[in-house]
């Protein structure tokens, strides 16, 4: 039982309970992920539960990595048959067994947003919907909205009855599922519509996986969505054994359906439930946290909780304006540089933005500096367009009844097939009730593209080729094939641009991570790595043993902690931003506000806040004034750094810079001296202090110095002690020191 030994009492509580229905509501921080596993391995060794009765869920591929990591840790060997995964994979993993009960063949395959997008234009096409009023990302959003909360398309139609715009979608998402169900597709939020829909419909599947999953646990459960309820309810009514893990402060995904009475009904919908809550955080410095408590307490609607902590107050959290965003990122490269230069590693630091778009300066930034990084979430490997191309050709390969992938690629390098044939190949499908694959092999039948007909032949018979080879395994076989006999390499190898280069490079990848898969998965398919590929979400490209600083949006971070955190853009417009101020729901902002919360406490040593004063946005420049949020922050946690400070931002506790102009963008935070440890000490600039010898110090108030032993801390004093200096210095790992500035062989960093 030593193994528990490193839990508080209420985690214990928590591990212990296996019976029954659990709520575990908690704070950032206050271990609740850690419960999980811990209680994984508590049933398994303890209470002898046989591990494929136990099912864990979390919410991205990455947290499940790292939660299957720990478990693996913890119990060995024997935990390799808990389910381990995200709602979306135990669900393909379902649905491969069984989706023939729900009218799909098992071997379905799965879209991600951006084929889904193109359906809808189809579908929209189809039916004559104008785009110019319906945009295919509205109804894209409308249809997955109305799938999230497991309403069909039949229902969809009858509640829109009278409202001529949500009538149009209901037609649209109707067709859209036939298409999808036409070609034996389904898209991300199928996954879960049709495992609820199979157990709904099929008593004996659901009393199958309600006697296997004996122990089911989820993780986040405040963002879970309505349909993702359902699922866990089916699954759990019969045994009720039942854990669910989450914070209400966390809960930032209602645009996704995310239904936060989820966790907050947990009690009424699962009578008995036992109740633990968690209050200590072990994850954060004393300041990150009251930071963090600070925004929080804004919300009205939250269950009141405070969190504490044992930890370190810290170092002061880092508030600064910078004149444009070139300037931020900048300033980010910076610390991160001297961060490193001190001894942290690259991926100790994480850069986290509220919207995408804030990546690129950053990452211009970090390749000017050579600073390595990895960036989560934006145009992903798997959305690049010569990627989904190769695997354009694999999927239809596996799945001929793809019409999308085969659209994709039919005249894809250019083989002469243009897209009046594609249309005629499509109609004359449709009129028939085939597959254009189908289609293809009748080319001579088809009526208006006699000219073509014998490039749509070759390119059927070369499909069939590769189709032959799948059959008999190798995918790398299969990948080279394409190719080479398409022609694919060798154009963008003919082109010979930067860009061309990279396509080629990206290709080489993929080549290089089915080559991985083939060697390392038990029983290698092309169905199997579509599968894989499929699945990742974009949060899989962050591997743990890379090292690399992370660029993400918060959404992303939820649930990960990284020692140094970034939050870029903390400006009103931004983050809130535009929408959630000017739509007059206080809601919004207090969803804006979690999110904030997120990412304050992702930080485990060193928060930044940064803004600007003008920030180009899609070419514009605007002018924001710091965000709300930074004043929520209780002031005093903030380093204040001497500034000529322009009115308009003046009456925010902010931290300015002197503009460019007038002399070195301060190179480091601390490093030029101008920061003062606390804002009332007013006049900080301590670049040097004269000491009692005449000797000068490197550091001054405020900077970050590195000791031989202790590590990296912030100067909280100088005072001058007869022939020395005596240096008071907080070191996060360590706790504040006095120290003797001769002895300490104090390093500035
Ligand atoms: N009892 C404990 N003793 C020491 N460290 C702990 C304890 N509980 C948790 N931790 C550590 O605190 C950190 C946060 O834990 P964990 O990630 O499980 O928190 P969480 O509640 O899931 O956070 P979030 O809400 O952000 O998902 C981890 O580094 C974890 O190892
Ligand atoms: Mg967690």
């Amino acid at each position: 039982m030593d193994k528990y030994k490193g839990l508080n009492e209420p985690q214990r509580t928590a591990v212990f309970h296996v019976d029954g229905p659990l709520l575990l509501l908690a704070g950032a921080g206050s271990g609740k992920t850690r419960v999980l596993t811990h209680r994984i391995a508590y049933m398994i060794e303890e209470k002898g539960v046989a591990p494929w009765q136990i099912m864990a869920i979390t919410f991205t591929n990455k947290a499940a990595k790292e939660m299957r990591e720990r478990v693996d840790k913890l119990v060995g060997a024997a935990a390799a048959d808990v389910w381990v995964s995200t709602f979306h994979s135990s669900c393909v993993r379902i649905l491969r067994r069984h989706a023939d009960r729900v009218g799909y063949d098992r071997s379905f395959t799965i879209y991600d947003a951006d084929d889904s997008k193109k359906l809808v234009r189809e579908c929209m096409k189809q039916l004559n919907v104008d785009p110019k009023y319906f945009k295919e990302s509205a109804v894209l959003s409308a249809i997955s909205g109305a799938k999230n909360q497991y309403i069909g398309p039949a229902q969809y139609r009858k509640d829109a009855l009278g409202d001529m715009r949500k009538e149009t979608i209901g037609k649209i998402y109707d067709l859209y599922q036939q298409r999808l169900k036409s070609c034996n597709v389904m898209d991300f939020d199928d996954l879960l519509v049709k495992t609820v829909e199979l157990f709904v419909m099929n008593e004996d599947v659901l009393a199958y996986y309600q006697d296997k999953f004996r122990y089911i646990m989820v993780d986040e459960y405040q963002d879970t969505n309505g349909v993702q309820f359902r699922l866990v309810h089916l699954l759990a009514k019969k045994h009720r054994n039942l854990c669910v893990v989450g914070d209400d402060d966390q809960s930032i995904y209602r645009f996704r359906g995310a239904d936060i009475r989820n966790i907050l009904d947990f009690e009424a919908v699962f009578g008995n439930a036992q109740v633990v809550r968690l209050e200590q955080n072990y994850r954060s410095t004393r300041k990150i946290l009251d930071a963090a408590n600070g925004v929080i307490r804004n919300n009205r609607q939250r269950k009141p909780k405070k969190l504490w902590t044992d930890n370190q107050d810290g170092m002061d959290i880092v508030y600064k304006t910078l004149y444009t965003e070139v300037e931020e990122a900048a300033f980010i490269a910076e610390q991160v540089a001297e961060g490193v230069k001190a001894g942290r590693t690259y991926k100790d630091h994480a850069v986290l933005y509220r919207t995408n778009a804030q990546s690129r300066a950053v990452e211009d930034s970090f390749v000017k500096r050579n600073i390595p990084y990895k960036l989560v979430g934006g145009v992903s490997f798997y959305q690049r367009k010569e990627i989904k191309d190769i695997l354009a050709y694999m999927v239809l390969v596996d799945n001929s009844a793809d019409d999308l992938s085969l659209r994709r690629i039919i005249n894809v390098p250019k083989r002469g097939i243009g897209d009046s044939t594609v249309e005629r190949i499509g109609e004359y499908a449709y009129e028939r009730g085939i597959g254009m694959y189908e289609a293809l092999g009748r080319a001579r039948e088809i009526p208006g593209i006699a000219r073509a007909a014998s490039k749509v032949e070759q390119f059927h018979a070369f499909m069939e080729k590769c189709r032959g080879i799948a059959a008999q395994g190798g995918l790398v076989g299969l990948v080279e094939t394409i190719l080479k006999e398409t022609g694919y390499e060798e154009a963008l190898r003919l082109e010979n641009t930067p860009e061309s280069q990279d396509r080629l490079g990206n290709i080489g990848e993929l080549v290089s991570k089915m080559a991985e898969y083939e060697t390392m998965s038990e029983d290698p398919s092309l169905v199997g790595f579509l599968e894989e590929v499929a699945l990742v979400a974009a949060i899989d490209t962050l591997e743990g043993d890379d090292n690399k600083v992370v660029l993400m949006t918060l959404h992303s971070a939820k649930g990960l902690e990284f020692p140094v955190v970034f939050l870029g853009g903390m400006e009103d417009g931004l983050f809130p931003g535009y929408m959630s101020i000017n739509s007059g729901n206080p809601e919004d902002i207090e969803e804006e506000r979690r999110l904030c919360y997120v990412g304050i406490t992702r930080a485990m040593e060193q928060l930044y806040l940064l803004n600007v004063k003008r920030r180009l946005v899609h070419g514009t420049s605007q002018f924001n004034m710091p965000s709300r949020f930074i004043r929520e922050i209780p002031q005093e946690l903030l380093a204040v750094h001497e500034t000529e400070l322009t009115p308009s931002i003046e009456a925010a506790p902010v931290v300015g810079m002197s503009p460019r102009t007038t002399g070195k963008y301060a190179g480091s935070l601390y490093g030029s001296g101008r920061y003062g440890a606390k804002p009332s000490q007013g006049d900080s600039s301590k670049r040097s202090i004269p000491g009692p010898s005449d000797r000068t110090l490197e550091y001054g108030e405020g900077d970050l110095v590195k000791h031989g032993k202790f590590g990296v801390g912030q100067v909280q004093r100088i005072e001058a002690g007869g022939a020395d200096y005596q240096v008071t210095v907080n070191f996060p790992s360590h706790g504040v020191k006095k120290l003797l500035s001769s002895f300490a062989g104090l390093k500035k960093v």
